[in-house]
């Protein structure tokens, strides 16, 4: 019998994983779960497996880089085929990254070869309900939508800022003149795409506002159901078995008939693609060299997105690190991954960046806060774990996805929040401290504009 599959998708800090992690926790069905993630640190993968209990059978299965028409091609359908073959599961959750395009994921369970072990049961797209309403709905001089900072600010420059409520839904751009195109195009094609839509953030927009964004995404998506959350969480039935994903209505949607029609050719490409990157069918070239004719550029490209890793092992000061996190540059659409903060020697610490804040959140334990026993059977149990002599297993590793961004100054900028040689030589609990301290605490640090 074949094995139903979810697809999430949504822009980048959406909330997928979070809605993830909540589904994961709040059912007992065997679900295995797929994660491509667009950073070069994979740190989804790591966060969602935090949360989940492999020995109730749930798998977490990560695609090692975010070149996502690679992974379409010839790595997602060979991954998910052998999950299939090794893993005994009931349900498989694929959750695209955040520039990925839904069409061509849903098509591999669909037309590709995934096709005959797996059913697709719905495509989801979570939609954060802040800056979708930034970006689509904000009502020009429009006095009873006050108190918003960010209204008709339009980051992306694709002249959906000045709408009105009753005007035209908002249109996708395509490309600028240096042929990327706007992300609002990527977060109107899930829209448009899915069969269940989530509006997530609802804490974060008034009544009114949540209103305003409901009525656009039913305009732009009649077809797709609509469910309000905050934190994504939703009962597994609505996820699970919805049996919500209609091919017939899919094909109707413009980009799935395109989809259709380059259906053969593309599949015929992706085989030779799969053969062309050889055995490990993934390296980390992105410059391809493809030789078949279709549009191949892959989408963080297409989408003008930078991806950058931070790699320090030096703690921050607290302090100049959550006084930068207030003000983080124009052009960070998404930045995520463990910190090391002074006085905060046993806790690792999340940050989660995406929108208008910022969360550090403490999500586990540095290894080498242990005691000396523990920590040697962490270590045996984790050998690839990178270690130092002093200070073991801390460090920062963050995922840095801009757009239009100077990842150098960024680089710079948190290179000034490390400690300081004397600082290093100080009482670092005697520093002034926001971030939080028990698991599963958090700080949100809000920024002055939206970045997004
Ligand atoms: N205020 C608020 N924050 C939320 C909500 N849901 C998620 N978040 C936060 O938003 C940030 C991004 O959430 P994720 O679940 O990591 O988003 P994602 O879509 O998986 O992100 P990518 O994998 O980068 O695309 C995290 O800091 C979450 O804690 C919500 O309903 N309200």
């Amino acid at each position: 019998m074949s094995v139903p599959v979810t697809v999430l998708c949504g822009e980048l800090g959406a909330g997928k994983t979070t809605l993830l992690s909540g589904l994961l926790e709040s059912t007992d069905r065997e679900i295995a779960v797929l994660v491509n993630d667009v950073g070069s640190v994979n740190v989804d993968a790591d966060l969602v497996e935090a949360r989940t209990d492999l020995e109730t059978g749930e798998e977490v299965l990560a695609l090692e880089n975010g070149c996502i028409c690679c992974s379409l091609g010839s790595e997602l359908s060979r991954s998910v085929i052998r999950l299939w073959k090794e893993h005994d599961f009931e349900y498989l959750v694929v959750e695209a990254s955040g520039v990925g395009e839904p069409e061509p994921i849903a098509r591999q369970f669909v037309r590709g070869p995934a096709g005959g072990p797996y059913d697709l049961d719905a495509v989801v797209t979570v939609v954060d309900a802040r800056r979708f309403h930034d970006r689509f709905v904000a009502v020009d001089g429009d006095g009873d939508d006050s108190g918003d900072e960010n209204e008709n600010e339009n980051e992306d420059g694709n002249g959906n800022g000045d709408r009105t409520a009753s005007e035209e839904p908002p249109v996708r751009q395509g490309p600028d003149e240096s042929g990327s195109r706007p992300l609002a195009d990527l977060l109107l094609e899930q829209v448009e795409f899915c069969d269940l839509l989530v509006v997530n953030k609802c804490d974060l927009v008034d009544d009114a506002e949540c209103e305003r964004v409901v009525s656009v995404l039913e305009t732009l998506q009649p077809r797709a159901e609509i469910v309000r959350t905050e934190y994504g969480a939703l009962e597994p039935e609505t996820l699970l078995d919805s049996g919500r994903f209609d091919l017939e209505a899919a094909a109707d949607a413009a980009g799935w008939k395109r989809a259709i029609e380059a259906g053969a050719e593309r599949e015929a490409s992706d085989d030779e693609h799969a053969h062309a990157h050889g055995s490990n069918g993934h390296g980390d070239d992105h410059s391809h060299g493809h030789d078949h004719e279709h549009d191949h550029t892959h989408p963080p490209e297409r989408y003008g997105i930078d991806v950058d890793t931070y790699h320090r092992r030096r703690p921050f000061h607290p302090e100049r690190f959550a006084a930068l996190l207030a003000d983080l540059p124009e052009g960070l659409v998404r930045a995520k991954g463990l910190c090391w903060i002074a006085g905060r020697e046993r806790q690792a610490i999340t940050m989660s960046y995406a929108g208008t804040e910022t969360s550090l959140e403490v999500t586990g334990r540095w290894i080498a806060s242990f005691s000396a026993e523990r920590r040697e059977q962490y270590r045996q149990s984790q050998p690839d774990l990178s270690w130092d002599d002093e200070w073991g297993d801390r460090e920062t590793r963050l995922a840095l996805i801009g757009r239009n961004l100077s990842m150098d100054d960024l680089q710079a900028r948190l290179d000034d929040c490390l400690l300081t040689d004397a600082e290093m030589d100080a009482a670092w609990s005697t520093f002034n401290n926001p971030a939080p301290t028990g698991m599963g605490e958090s700080t949100v640090v809000t920024a002055a504009t939206d970045q997004s």
